[in-house]
Protein backbone atom coordinates (compact mmCIF):
# COMPACT_ATOMS: atom_id res chain seq x y z
CA UNK A 1 0.00 0.00 0.00
CA UNK A 2 1.57 3.22 -0.91
CA UNK A 3 0.64 6.83 -1.00
CA UNK A 4 -0.48 9.04 -2.05
CA UNK A 5 -3.69 9.00 -0.66
CA UNK A 6 -7.56 10.84 -0.97
CA UNK A 7 -9.69 10.37 2.44
CA UNK A 8 -13.07 10.05 0.63
CA UNK A 9 -16.78 10.68 3.72
CA UNK A 10 -19.82 9.98 2.58
CA UNK A 11 -21.91 11.06 5.02
CA UNK A 12 -25.31 10.09 4.00
CA UNK A 13 -28.40 8.93 5.45
CA UNK A 14 -28.22 5.30 7.20
CA UNK A 15 -24.26 5.91 7.94
CA UNK A 16 -20.96 7.47 7.59
CA UNK A 17 -18.51 6.20 4.92
CA UNK A 18 -14.73 6.28 4.87
CA UNK A 19 -12.74 5.71 1.92
CA UNK A 20 -8.78 5.92 1.82
CA UNK A 21 -8.42 5.56 -1.85
CA UNK A 22 -4.98 5.52 -3.96
CA UNK A 23 -3.83 6.87 -7.22
CA UNK A 24 -5.47 4.37 -9.28
CA UNK A 25 -8.85 4.93 -7.61
CA UNK A 26 -8.38 1.98 -5.34
CA UNK A 27 -10.61 1.79 -2.16
CA UNK A 28 -7.50 0.64 0.42
CA UNK A 29 -8.56 1.05 3.67
CA UNK A 30 -12.18 2.00 5.23
CA UNK A 31 -14.59 2.70 7.81
CA UNK A 32 -18.34 3.13 8.39
CA UNK A 33 -20.49 3.97 11.27
CA UNK A 34 -24.26 3.83 11.28
CA UNK A 35 -26.80 6.42 12.21
CA UNK A 36 -30.14 6.75 13.67
CA UNK A 37 -33.18 8.11 12.47
CA UNK A 38 -36.05 9.30 14.54
CA UNK A 39 -39.86 9.56 14.02
CA UNK A 40 -41.34 11.79 16.75
CA UNK A 41 -44.49 12.03 14.73
CA UNK A 42 -46.05 11.07 11.61
CA UNK A 43 -43.77 12.67 8.67
CA UNK A 44 -41.31 13.84 10.76
CA UNK A 45 -37.86 12.42 10.15
CA UNK A 46 -35.19 13.75 12.37
CA UNK A 47 -31.01 13.22 12.98
CA UNK A 48 -29.07 14.12 15.60
CA UNK A 49 -26.44 16.59 14.23
CA UNK A 50 -23.97 15.64 17.05
CA UNK A 51 -24.57 12.03 16.60
CA UNK A 52 -23.27 12.06 12.58
CA UNK A 53 -20.40 14.51 13.51
CA UNK A 54 -19.26 11.95 15.96
CA UNK A 55 -19.79 9.48 12.90
CA UNK A 56 -17.24 11.17 10.98
CA UNK A 57 -14.40 11.01 13.65
CA UNK A 58 -15.55 6.96 13.85
CA UNK A 59 -15.29 6.22 10.36
CA UNK A 60 -12.32 8.06 9.75
CA UNK A 61 -10.47 6.12 13.02
CA UNK A 62 -11.42 3.15 10.85
CA UNK A 63 -10.77 3.93 7.50
CA UNK A 64 -6.89 5.74 8.45
CA UNK A 65 -4.12 4.37 10.49
CA UNK A 66 -0.81 5.78 12.05
CA UNK A 67 0.76 3.77 8.76
CA UNK A 68 -1.32 6.56 6.24
CA UNK A 69 -2.07 8.97 7.75
CA UNK A 70 0.93 10.82 6.82
CA UNK A 71 0.29 9.55 3.05
CA UNK A 72 -3.43 11.84 3.21
CA UNK A 73 -3.11 14.60 0.85
CA UNK A 74 -6.63 15.43 0.85
CA UNK A 75 -10.17 14.42 1.62
CA UNK A 76 -13.12 15.43 0.20
CA UNK A 77 -16.44 14.99 1.27
CA UNK A 78 -20.08 13.92 -0.31
CA UNK A 79 -23.43 14.51 1.93
CA UNK A 80 -27.15 13.77 2.35
CA UNK A 81 -28.40 16.23 0.44
CA UNK A 82 -31.47 18.93 1.77
CA UNK A 83 -31.44 17.99 5.10
CA UNK A 84 -30.94 21.21 6.87
CA UNK A 85 -31.01 22.50 10.82
CA UNK A 86 -29.65 25.35 12.83
CA UNK A 87 -26.63 26.19 15.00
CA UNK A 88 -25.24 28.47 17.84
CA UNK A 89 -22.31 30.19 15.69
CA UNK A 90 -20.43 31.31 18.70
CA UNK A 91 -19.90 27.35 20.15
CA UNK A 92 -21.29 24.84 16.70
CA UNK A 93 -23.85 23.39 19.56
CA UNK A 94 -26.82 22.31 17.19
CA UNK A 95 -29.94 24.27 18.28
CA UNK A 96 -32.21 22.28 16.40
CA UNK A 97 -32.62 18.66 14.96
CA UNK A 98 -31.69 17.91 11.77
CA UNK A 99 -34.99 17.50 9.90
CA UNK A 100 -34.33 14.71 7.55
CA UNK A 101 -34.59 15.44 3.74
CA UNK A 102 -37.62 12.84 4.67
CA UNK A 103 -39.56 15.30 6.07
CA UNK A 104 -43.15 15.95 5.49
CA UNK A 105 -44.11 18.10 8.28
CA UNK A 106 -44.47 21.09 6.53
CA UNK A 107 -46.63 19.85 3.90
CA UNK A 108 -49.31 22.10 5.28
CA UNK A 109 -46.55 25.17 4.86
CA UNK A 110 -46.15 24.41 1.24
CA UNK A 111 -49.71 23.57 0.30
CA UNK A 112 -50.48 26.96 1.52
CA UNK A 113 -48.27 28.96 -1.19
CA UNK A 114 -50.40 30.46 -4.12
CA UNK A 115 -49.83 28.79 -7.41
CA UNK A 116 -48.09 31.92 -9.27
CA UNK A 117 -45.62 31.94 -5.96
CA UNK A 118 -44.87 27.92 -6.37
CA UNK A 119 -44.13 28.60 -10.52
CA UNK A 120 -41.69 31.83 -9.68
CA UNK A 121 -40.01 29.28 -6.99
CA UNK A 122 -39.65 26.63 -9.51
CA UNK A 123 -38.97 29.04 -12.75
CA UNK A 124 -35.76 30.43 -10.18
CA UNK A 125 -34.50 26.76 -8.36
CA UNK A 126 -35.63 24.52 -10.92
CA UNK A 127 -37.34 22.69 -7.86
CA UNK A 128 -40.97 22.41 -7.16
CA UNK A 129 -42.13 23.93 -3.97
CA UNK A 130 -41.73 20.65 -1.77
CA UNK A 131 -41.24 19.67 2.00
CA UNK A 132 -38.10 17.85 0.62
CA UNK A 133 -36.33 21.25 0.14
CA UNK A 134 -34.35 22.95 2.96
CA UNK A 135 -35.91 26.30 2.70
CA UNK A 136 -38.94 25.66 4.42
CA UNK A 137 -37.55 23.43 6.50
CA UNK A 138 -35.53 26.16 7.59
CA UNK A 139 -38.34 28.97 7.72
CA UNK A 140 -40.20 25.95 10.28
CA UNK A 141 -36.96 25.89 12.42
CA UNK A 142 -36.54 29.61 12.71
CA UNK A 143 -40.52 30.11 13.60
CA UNK A 144 -39.62 28.01 16.91
CA UNK A 145 -36.33 29.03 17.46
CA UNK A 146 -35.91 32.73 16.84
CA UNK A 147 -39.79 33.70 16.16
CA UNK A 148 -38.72 37.55 15.27
CA UNK A 149 -35.46 36.52 13.74
CA UNK A 150 -33.76 38.88 15.86
CA UNK A 151 -30.92 36.24 16.60
CA UNK A 152 -30.24 35.36 13.18
CA UNK A 153 -30.59 38.79 11.87
CA UNK A 154 -27.47 39.55 14.13
CA UNK A 155 -25.78 36.02 12.68
CA UNK A 156 -26.03 34.45 16.13
CA UNK A 157 -27.93 31.72 15.10
CA UNK A 158 -26.58 29.55 11.59
CA UNK A 159 -28.52 28.08 9.60
CA UNK A 160 -27.44 24.63 6.87
CA UNK A 161 -26.81 21.78 5.09
CA UNK A 162 -25.23 18.67 6.82
CA UNK A 163 -22.01 19.27 4.58
CA UNK A 164 -22.46 23.27 5.79
CA UNK A 165 -22.31 22.11 9.74
CA UNK A 166 -19.17 19.40 9.19
CA UNK A 167 -17.10 22.29 7.48
CA UNK A 168 -18.13 24.09 10.38
CA UNK A 169 -17.46 21.67 12.97
CA UNK A 170 -13.35 20.93 11.09
CA UNK A 171 -12.93 24.73 11.68
CA UNK A 172 -14.09 25.89 8.58
CA UNK A 173 -16.32 28.83 7.69
CA UNK A 174 -20.12 29.43 7.55
CA UNK A 175 -20.17 27.82 3.73
CA UNK A 176 -22.18 25.72 1.74
CA UNK A 177 -20.97 23.55 -1.45
CA UNK A 178 -22.81 25.25 -4.26
CA UNK A 179 -24.09 21.77 -5.72
CA UNK A 180 -25.92 21.71 -2.06
CA UNK A 181 -26.93 24.98 -2.13
CA UNK A 182 -29.02 24.65 -5.01
CA UNK A 183 -30.97 21.77 -3.28
CA UNK A 184 -31.67 24.59 -0.60
CA UNK A 185 -34.39 26.00 -2.77
CA UNK A 186 -33.53 29.85 -1.75
CA UNK A 187 -30.57 29.98 -4.79
CA UNK A 188 -31.41 31.48 -8.04
CA UNK A 189 -29.85 28.50 -10.59
CA UNK A 190 -28.71 31.27 -13.53
CA UNK A 191 -27.07 33.37 -11.08
CA UNK A 192 -25.71 30.70 -8.49
CA UNK A 193 -26.38 32.69 -5.45
CA UNK A 194 -29.42 33.44 -2.88
CA UNK A 195 -32.27 34.96 -4.28
CA UNK A 196 -33.41 38.09 -2.37
CA UNK A 197 -37.30 37.29 -2.96
CA UNK A 198 -37.01 34.00 -2.16
CA UNK A 199 -35.58 34.80 1.49
CA UNK A 200 -38.19 37.08 1.97
CA UNK A 201 -40.83 34.56 1.24
CA UNK A 202 -39.30 31.77 3.49
CA UNK A 203 -38.18 34.87 6.17
CA UNK A 204 -34.63 33.70 6.13
CA UNK A 205 -31.98 36.60 6.79
CA UNK A 206 -29.07 36.35 5.05
CA UNK A 207 -27.21 36.84 7.95
CA UNK A 208 -27.75 33.21 9.07
CA UNK A 209 -26.95 31.66 5.74
CA UNK A 210 -23.91 30.13 4.58
CA UNK A 211 -21.75 32.02 2.03
CA UNK A 212 -21.52 29.89 -1.26
CA UNK A 213 -18.32 28.25 -2.61
CA UNK A 214 -17.33 26.12 -5.50
CA UNK A 215 -16.94 22.43 -5.06
CA UNK A 216 -12.94 22.31 -5.25
CA UNK A 217 -12.56 25.13 -2.43
CA UNK A 218 -10.14 25.50 0.32
CA UNK A 219 -13.14 23.87 3.18
CA UNK A 220 -10.93 23.85 5.96
CA UNK A 221 -7.57 22.02 7.32
CA UNK A 222 -8.20 19.67 10.15
CA UNK A 223 -6.89 20.13 13.45
CA UNK A 224 -6.76 17.62 16.43
CA UNK A 225 -8.68 14.78 14.95
CA UNK A 226 -6.34 12.04 15.14
CA UNK A 227 -5.42 9.92 13.73
CA UNK A 228 -5.11 12.60 11.00
CA UNK A 229 -1.88 14.65 10.66
CA UNK A 230 -3.14 18.60 11.45
CA UNK A 231 -2.94 20.83 8.72
CA UNK A 232 -4.77 17.87 6.19
CA UNK A 233 -6.88 19.57 3.55
CA UNK A 234 -10.27 19.65 2.83
CA UNK A 235 -10.56 20.34 -0.84
CA UNK A 236 -13.62 18.93 -2.02
CA UNK A 237 -17.23 18.80 -1.12
CA UNK A 238 -20.00 17.32 -3.34
CA UNK A 239 -24.01 16.41 -2.96
CA UNK A 240 -24.05 12.70 -2.98
CA UNK A 241 -26.35 12.27 -6.05
CA UNK A 242 -24.19 14.66 -7.85
CA UNK A 243 -20.96 12.64 -6.78
CA UNK A 244 -21.96 9.68 -7.94
CA UNK A 245 -22.27 11.70 -11.14
CA UNK A 246 -19.04 13.03 -11.23
CA UNK A 247 -17.57 9.43 -10.30
CA UNK A 248 -19.09 7.96 -13.26
CA UNK A 249 -16.89 10.33 -15.36
CA UNK A 250 -19.82 11.93 -16.69
CA UNK A 251 -18.49 15.36 -17.74
CA UNK A 252 -20.87 15.91 -20.65
CA UNK A 253 -24.02 16.54 -21.64
CA UNK A 254 -25.06 12.93 -22.76
CA UNK A 255 -24.03 10.65 -20.59
CA UNK A 256 -26.95 10.40 -17.50
CA UNK A 257 -26.29 8.14 -14.75
CA UNK A 258 -29.55 6.16 -12.48
CA UNK A 259 -28.12 5.80 -9.28
CA UNK A 260 -30.66 2.88 -8.00
CA UNK A 261 -30.99 2.15 -4.20
CA UNK A 262 -34.44 2.51 -2.09
CA UNK A 263 -35.57 5.04 -4.97
CA UNK A 264 -33.50 6.33 -8.25
CA UNK A 265 -31.78 9.37 -9.16
CA UNK A 266 -31.59 9.74 -12.69
CA UNK A 267 -29.21 12.67 -13.64
CA UNK A 268 -27.18 14.17 -16.46
CA UNK A 269 -25.70 17.55 -17.27
CA UNK A 270 -26.91 19.77 -19.25
CA UNK A 271 -25.67 22.98 -21.51
CA UNK A 272 -26.69 26.09 -19.56
CA UNK A 273 -27.34 27.59 -22.97
CA UNK A 274 -30.32 25.31 -22.95
CA UNK A 275 -33.04 27.56 -22.17
CA UNK A 276 -34.64 26.22 -18.66
CA UNK A 277 -38.41 26.54 -19.82
CA UNK A 278 -36.91 23.98 -22.40
CA UNK A 279 -36.72 21.61 -19.91
CA UNK A 280 -39.58 19.42 -19.27
CA UNK A 281 -41.18 19.57 -16.02
CA UNK A 282 -40.97 16.46 -14.96
CA UNK A 283 -37.38 16.77 -14.35
CA UNK A 284 -35.88 19.04 -11.99
CA UNK A 285 -33.05 21.46 -12.44
CA UNK A 286 -30.09 21.54 -10.16
CA UNK A 287 -26.45 22.55 -10.03
CA UNK A 288 -24.28 19.95 -9.96
CA UNK A 289 -20.99 20.84 -9.05
CA UNK A 290 -18.74 24.40 -9.73
CA UNK A 291 -15.07 23.37 -10.54
CA UNK A 292 -14.06 26.01 -12.97
CA UNK A 293 -17.59 27.14 -14.06
CA UNK A 294 -21.20 26.29 -12.72
CA UNK A 295 -22.25 22.93 -14.84
CA UNK A 296 -26.23 22.45 -14.30
CA UNK A 297 -27.82 18.73 -14.38
CA UNK A 298 -31.39 17.28 -14.51
CA UNK A 299 -32.20 15.31 -12.08
CA UNK A 300 -35.95 12.97 -11.69
CA UNK A 301 -36.16 11.35 -8.87
CA UNK A 302 -38.10 8.11 -8.74
CA UNK A 303 -39.98 7.26 -5.59
CA UNK A 304 -39.99 3.15 -5.48
CA UNK A 305 -36.63 1.27 -7.12
CA UNK A 306 -35.43 -1.25 -4.97
CA UNK A 307 -38.44 -0.54 -2.27
CA UNK A 308 -40.58 -2.54 -5.21
CA UNK A 309 -38.20 -5.42 -4.96
CA UNK A 310 -37.80 -5.56 -1.11
CA UNK A 311 -41.67 -5.23 -0.63
CA UNK A 312 -42.47 -8.14 -3.11
CA UNK A 313 -40.14 -10.66 -1.41
CA UNK A 314 -41.36 -10.08 1.68
CA UNK A 315 -45.06 -10.37 0.14
CA UNK A 316 -44.21 -13.63 -1.07
CA UNK A 317 -42.17 -14.83 2.03
CA UNK A 318 -39.30 -15.58 -0.16
CA UNK A 319 -35.52 -12.98 -0.05
CA UNK A 320 -34.59 -10.37 -2.67
CA UNK A 321 -32.21 -13.37 -4.41
CA UNK A 322 -34.81 -15.49 -4.79
CA UNK A 323 -37.19 -12.85 -6.37
CA UNK A 324 -34.39 -11.74 -8.84
CA UNK A 325 -33.77 -15.11 -9.80
CA UNK A 326 -37.76 -15.78 -9.96
CA UNK A 327 -38.01 -13.26 -11.99
CA UNK A 328 -35.40 -14.55 -14.39
CA UNK A 329 -37.10 -17.60 -14.98
CA UNK A 330 -39.36 -16.32 -17.34
CA UNK A 331 -38.79 -14.92 -20.43
CA UNK A 332 -41.53 -12.66 -19.73
CA UNK A 333 -44.23 -10.91 -17.31
CA UNK A 334 -46.97 -12.78 -19.79
CA UNK A 335 -48.99 -8.90 -19.73
CA UNK A 336 -48.62 -8.82 -15.98
CA UNK A 337 -48.40 -5.16 -15.03
CA UNK A 338 -47.05 -3.21 -11.65
CA UNK A 339 -47.08 0.28 -10.67
CA UNK A 340 -45.29 0.54 -7.76
CA UNK A 341 -46.88 3.92 -6.65
CA UNK A 342 -46.80 3.50 -2.65
CA UNK A 343 -47.71 6.77 -1.92
CA UNK A 344 -47.81 8.45 -5.06
CA UNK A 345 -45.50 8.93 -8.35
CA UNK A 346 -42.28 11.27 -8.44
CA UNK A 347 -40.54 11.84 -11.50
CA UNK A 348 -41.80 12.62 -14.36
CA UNK A 349 -45.36 12.13 -13.07
CA UNK A 350 -45.50 14.01 -9.47
CA UNK A 351 -48.95 12.55 -8.91
CA UNK A 352 -49.43 12.44 -5.06
CA UNK A 353 -52.14 10.95 -5.95
CA UNK A 354 -51.45 7.22 -8.24
CA UNK A 355 -51.90 4.26 -6.30
CA UNK A 356 -49.89 1.60 -6.23
CA UNK A 357 -51.29 -1.30 -8.91
CA UNK A 358 -51.20 -4.91 -9.90
CA UNK A 359 -52.61 -5.23 -13.63
CA UNK A 360 -53.12 -7.99 -16.25
CA UNK A 361 -53.06 -11.37 -13.91
CA UNK A 362 -55.35 -13.94 -15.07
CA UNK A 363 -55.98 -17.43 -13.38
CA UNK A 364 -52.85 -18.41 -14.72
CA UNK A 365 -50.19 -15.76 -13.85
CA UNK A 366 -47.06 -17.01 -11.66
CA UNK A 367 -45.12 -16.01 -9.18
CA UNK A 368 -42.30 -15.38 -11.77
CA UNK A 369 -44.65 -13.73 -13.78
CA UNK A 370 -45.35 -10.76 -10.95
CA UNK A 371 -41.78 -11.15 -9.67
CA UNK A 372 -40.76 -10.08 -13.41
CA UNK A 373 -43.12 -7.04 -13.35
CA UNK A 374 -41.55 -6.21 -9.83
CA UNK A 375 -38.25 -6.12 -12.10
CA UNK A 376 -40.07 -4.57 -15.40
CA UNK A 377 -41.06 -1.62 -13.33
CA UNK A 378 -37.60 -0.22 -12.14
CA UNK A 379 -36.97 -0.06 -15.85
CA UNK A 380 -39.70 1.43 -17.17
CA UNK A 381 -39.87 4.36 -14.52
CA UNK A 382 -35.93 5.01 -15.08
CA UNK A 383 -37.20 5.34 -19.04
CA UNK A 384 -40.13 7.16 -17.93
CA UNK A 385 -37.99 9.97 -16.83
CA UNK A 386 -35.19 9.53 -19.83
CA UNK A 387 -38.03 10.40 -22.09
CA UNK A 388 -39.07 13.26 -20.60
CA UNK A 389 -35.32 14.45 -20.48
CA UNK A 390 -35.30 13.61 -24.62
CA UNK A 391 -38.84 15.57 -25.41
CA UNK A 392 -37.12 18.21 -23.26
CA UNK A 393 -34.52 18.07 -26.37
CA UNK A 394 -31.18 16.88 -24.43
CA UNK A 395 -29.28 14.35 -25.08
CA UNK A 396 -29.27 10.58 -23.86
CA UNK A 397 -26.34 8.22 -25.13
CA UNK A 398 -25.82 6.21 -22.07
CA UNK A 399 -27.04 5.21 -19.19
CA UNK A 400 -24.30 4.38 -16.63
CA UNK A 401 -26.03 2.98 -13.15
CA UNK A 402 -24.74 2.24 -9.62
CA UNK A 403 -26.60 0.85 -6.00
CA UNK A 404 -27.75 -1.74 -5.61
CA UNK A 405 -30.36 -3.47 -7.37
CA UNK A 406 -28.00 -2.86 -10.40
CA UNK A 407 -26.19 -6.51 -9.55
CA UNK A 408 -29.80 -7.69 -11.04
CA UNK A 409 -28.23 -8.89 -14.53
CA UNK A 410 -31.65 -9.01 -15.85
CA UNK A 411 -32.48 -5.81 -14.49
CA UNK A 412 -29.53 -3.87 -16.65
CA UNK A 413 -30.39 -5.75 -19.83
CA UNK A 414 -34.25 -4.59 -19.20
CA UNK A 415 -32.87 -0.85 -18.81
CA UNK A 416 -30.80 -1.30 -22.13
CA UNK A 417 -33.21 -2.60 -23.99
CA UNK A 418 -35.99 -0.47 -23.07
CA UNK A 419 -33.83 2.70 -22.97
CA UNK A 420 -32.35 1.91 -26.35
CA UNK A 421 -28.59 2.70 -25.18
CA UNK A 422 -25.69 1.02 -23.77
CA UNK A 423 -25.57 0.88 -19.89
CA UNK A 424 -22.14 0.88 -17.91
CA UNK A 425 -22.07 -0.90 -15.00
CA UNK A 426 -18.85 0.14 -13.22
CA UNK A 427 -17.18 -2.39 -11.06
CA UNK A 428 -16.79 0.36 -7.80
CA UNK A 429 -19.74 -0.33 -5.77
CA UNK A 430 -18.81 3.28 -3.63
CA UNK A 431 -19.91 6.13 -5.90
CA UNK A 432 -21.06 8.92 -3.99
CA UNK A 433 -17.54 8.46 -1.78
CA UNK A 434 -15.43 7.77 -4.98
CA UNK A 435 -16.77 10.98 -6.57
CA UNK A 436 -15.34 12.72 -3.27
CA UNK A 437 -12.26 11.28 -3.73
CA UNK A 438 -12.08 11.97 -7.38
CA UNK A 439 -12.91 15.80 -6.98
CA UNK A 440 -10.12 16.25 -3.79
CA UNK A 441 -7.41 14.22 -5.97
CA UNK A 442 -8.71 16.78 -8.60
CA UNK A 443 -8.00 19.73 -5.69
CA UNK A 444 -4.52 18.29 -4.64
CA UNK A 445 -3.29 17.98 -8.36
CA UNK A 446 -3.48 13.84 -8.05
CA UNK A 447 -5.64 13.98 -11.02
CA UNK A 448 -6.48 16.49 -14.04
CA UNK A 449 -10.11 16.93 -15.20
CA UNK A 450 -8.45 14.55 -18.27
CA UNK A 451 -7.11 12.08 -16.45
CA UNK A 452 -10.67 11.65 -14.09
CA UNK A 453 -12.48 11.46 -17.35
CA UNK A 454 -10.18 8.36 -18.39
CA UNK A 455 -9.64 6.38 -15.16
CA UNK A 456 -9.97 2.85 -15.96
CA UNK A 457 -13.28 2.27 -14.55
CA UNK A 458 -13.57 -1.53 -14.91
CA UNK A 459 -16.90 -3.19 -15.26
CA UNK A 460 -20.14 -4.20 -17.51
CA UNK A 461 -21.19 -2.75 -21.06
CA UNK A 462 -24.99 -4.50 -21.63
CA UNK A 463 -26.07 -3.48 -24.92
CA UNK A 464 -29.73 -3.61 -26.15
CA UNK A 465 -31.02 -6.57 -27.96
CA UNK A 466 -34.47 -5.77 -28.27
CA UNK A 467 -36.31 -5.00 -31.09
CA UNK A 468 -37.92 -2.24 -31.53
CA UNK A 469 -41.75 -3.34 -31.99
CA UNK A 470 -41.70 -5.47 -28.84
CA UNK A 471 -39.92 -1.88 -26.86
CA UNK A 472 -42.77 -0.18 -28.08
CA UNK A 473 -45.30 -2.38 -27.13
CA UNK A 474 -43.86 -2.93 -23.51
CA UNK A 475 -43.79 0.58 -23.16
CA UNK A 476 -47.37 0.80 -24.51
CA UNK A 477 -48.76 -1.62 -21.91
CA UNK A 478 -46.81 0.42 -19.09
CA UNK A 479 -47.92 3.81 -19.99
CA UNK A 480 -51.66 2.48 -20.32
CA UNK A 481 -51.08 1.04 -16.70
CA UNK A 482 -49.58 4.22 -15.63
CA UNK A 483 -52.64 6.07 -16.72
CA UNK A 484 -55.10 4.03 -14.41
CA UNK A 485 -52.72 3.95 -11.65
CA UNK A 486 -53.47 7.53 -11.98
CA UNK A 487 -56.82 7.34 -12.44
CA UNK A 488 -56.61 8.91 -16.09
CA UNK A 489 -58.08 6.35 -18.97
CA UNK A 490 -55.47 6.23 -21.84
CA UNK A 491 -57.76 8.16 -24.23
CA UNK A 492 -57.61 11.32 -21.36
CA UNK A 493 -53.82 11.66 -22.11
CA UNK A 494 -53.51 15.21 -23.22
CA UNK A 495 -51.58 14.92 -26.64
CA UNK A 496 -50.51 18.30 -26.93
CA UNK A 497 -46.84 19.29 -25.49
CA UNK A 498 -48.46 22.21 -23.67
CA UNK A 499 -50.86 19.80 -21.69
CA UNK A 500 -48.07 17.63 -20.95
CA UNK A 501 -45.45 20.60 -19.47
CA UNK A 502 -48.52 21.50 -17.62
CA UNK A 503 -47.73 18.57 -15.57
CA UNK A 504 -51.57 16.86 -16.21
CA UNK A 505 -49.60 14.33 -17.77
O1 LIG B 1 -28.53 9.63 2.30
P1 LIG B 1 -28.81 9.09 0.96
O2 LIG B 1 -27.64 8.45 0.34
O3 LIG B 1 -30.06 8.24 0.94
O4 LIG B 1 -29.11 10.35 0.00
C1 LIG B 1 -30.08 11.25 0.32
C2 LIG B 1 -30.23 12.24 -0.79
O5 LIG B 1 -29.13 13.07 -0.91
C3 LIG B 1 -31.47 13.06 -0.58
O6 LIG B 1 -31.66 13.92 -1.67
Amino acid sequence: MSGPFVLAIDQGTGSTKALLVDRDSKVVARGQHPLGLSTPQPGWVEQDAEEIWQSVLAAIREAVSPETTGDIVAIGFSTQRESCLLWDRSSGKPLSPLLSWQDQRTLSLCEAVPEATQAMIRAKTGLPLDPMFSAVKAQWLLDRVDPDRSRSKAGEICVGTIDSYLIFRLGGEHVVEIGNSSRMQLVDLEKGDYDSDLLALFNIPRASLPRIVPSRYDFAKVSGIAPLADGTPVTAVLADSHAALFAHGAFQPGKVKATQGTGSSVMGLYDSSVPADQIDLGVCRTIAWQVDDIAYAFEGNIRSVGSTLVWLADFLGISTADLATLAASVPDSNGVTIVPAFGGLGAPYWDANAVGIIGGVALGTSRAQVARAAVDSIAHQIVDVLDRVLLSGLKVDQLYVDGGPTKNELLMQLETDLAGVPVVRPQTAELSAMGAAHLAGLGAGIWTLDDLAELLREGNVFEPQMDDLARQRQRLEWRRMVARSRGLSVHERPESREAERSGTY
